[in-house]
């Protein structure tokens, strides 16, 4: 009898996506919390082929308990999670969901840098107990996102549409900083390409959208917020690891800059006594940058068919380590 490849969901995927792979393959299902000591992850794993999902910890210790392992499959554009030179040493590809998302996210750091700078959540407590005349006050007024200067750091795919979207919608001055200068972004958004000092100290919006790296761990701290303007918002749309947190809370503290509008956090979910969630001029959101019902299902979509590609032995369309992959 044909044996159905074993494959992991980590996570989640979303319907119908997952019952199609539960069609073609043998499926499980497991959640972050087991991949320490779940003996029953521990030894599906030792035969699964594949894994799809959000966050699989693909590293040497995980990895060593997996020596079937052909390829994981992210449902999420960040790798951050995945050791790539790990898997390519092991002949494992590693997948990823870029541009599905792209429109999405930009959406939601445009959505984060007007309610932070116009304190919407704030003001919907207020409407929403009774206290409208109370909110109708000068010092819950907010300030001005149009014609301001926006920061962007990281212009690759979505650092670009938020460009798009700051600079034809709202009229905003767009300066970057990147590992490159993007000619197009200059072309078409009338980008100006800045050192990260400059970008610093010249925007009155930053907007970090870079992929967590060694490079980009920790890139801004306590230096970084100090030449910022006092009147900066800082809005993190990449990973929480990129900031260093403590040195973000301190400057909120100290009011070195204005205000933080924040997706990510370095732990997540984020702790409850976390300092920035008891601060007011912070805006939180639980990590939903890409999460609306229609990119959920193209990612998820994307995914599956990176997922099928790996396991027939042919290439997927989002190598995130294309080295590993080599003709017969
Ligand atoms: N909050 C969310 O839900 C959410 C959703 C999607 C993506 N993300 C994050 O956004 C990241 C970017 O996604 P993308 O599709 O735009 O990726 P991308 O690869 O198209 O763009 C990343 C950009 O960052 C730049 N960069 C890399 N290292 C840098 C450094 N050291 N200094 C300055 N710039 C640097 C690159 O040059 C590139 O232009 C993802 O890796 C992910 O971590 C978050
Ligand atoms: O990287 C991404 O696609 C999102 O942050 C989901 O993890």
């Amino acid at each position: 009898m044909h044996m159905k490849k074993k494959v992991i969901v980590y996570d989640r995927i979303e319907e119908p996506v997952l019952s199609a792979l539960q069609e073609e393959f043998d499926v499980r299902i497991f959640k972050e919390r087991d991949a320490h000591d779940n003996p029953e992850f521990l030894s599906f794993l030792q035969e699964t082929e594949g894994v799809i999902g959000l966050g699989f910890p693909g590293q040497s210790d995980i990895l060593d308990k997996a020596p079937n392992l052909k390829i994981i499959s992210n449902v999420s554009v960040g790798y951050n999670n995945l050791d790539t030179e790990e898997l390519t040493k092991r002949n494992i590809m590693g997948t990823n969901t870029p541009d599905v998302l792209t429109d999405t996210v930009a959406d939601m750091a445009m959505g984060l840098m007007l309610s932070t700078a116009r304190r919407m959540p704030e003001l919907d407590q207020y409407v929403k107990q009774g206290k409208w005349k109370e909110a109708v006050t000068t010092e819950l007024f907010g300030v001005d996102v149009h014609h301001k200067k926006l920061g962007i750091i990281g212009m690759g795919r979505i650092g670009k549409a938020i460009a798009q979207r700051a600079h034809l919608g709202f009229n905003m001055d767009i300066l970057y900083h990147s590992r490159t200068p993007k000619p197009d972004a200059e072309e078409r958004f009338n980008a100006t390409y800045m050192n990260l000092e400059s970008l610093l100290r010249n925007s009155d919006y930053i907007c970090l959208i870079t992929p967590l790296t060694d490079e980009t761990r920790g890139m801004i701290g306590k230096k970084e917020f100090q030449l910022m303007k006092r009147s900066a918002i800082f809005i993190n749309v990449s990973r929480g690891s990129t900031v260093v947190e403590a040195d973000l809370i301190e400057a909120l503290k100290n009011k070195e800059i204005a205000a933080a509008g924040l997706d990510v956090y370095v732990q997540e979910p984020v702790n409850p006594d976390n300092e920035l969630l008891k601060m007011k001029n912070v805006v939180t959101l639980p990590h939903i940058g890409s999460a609306t019902a229609e990119t959920e299902h193209k990612m998820a979509a994307l995914a599956a068919e990176n997922l099928r590609a790996g396991l027939n032995g042919e290439k997927p369309g989002n190598l995130v380590n294309p080295e590993v992959w080599k003709k017969e």
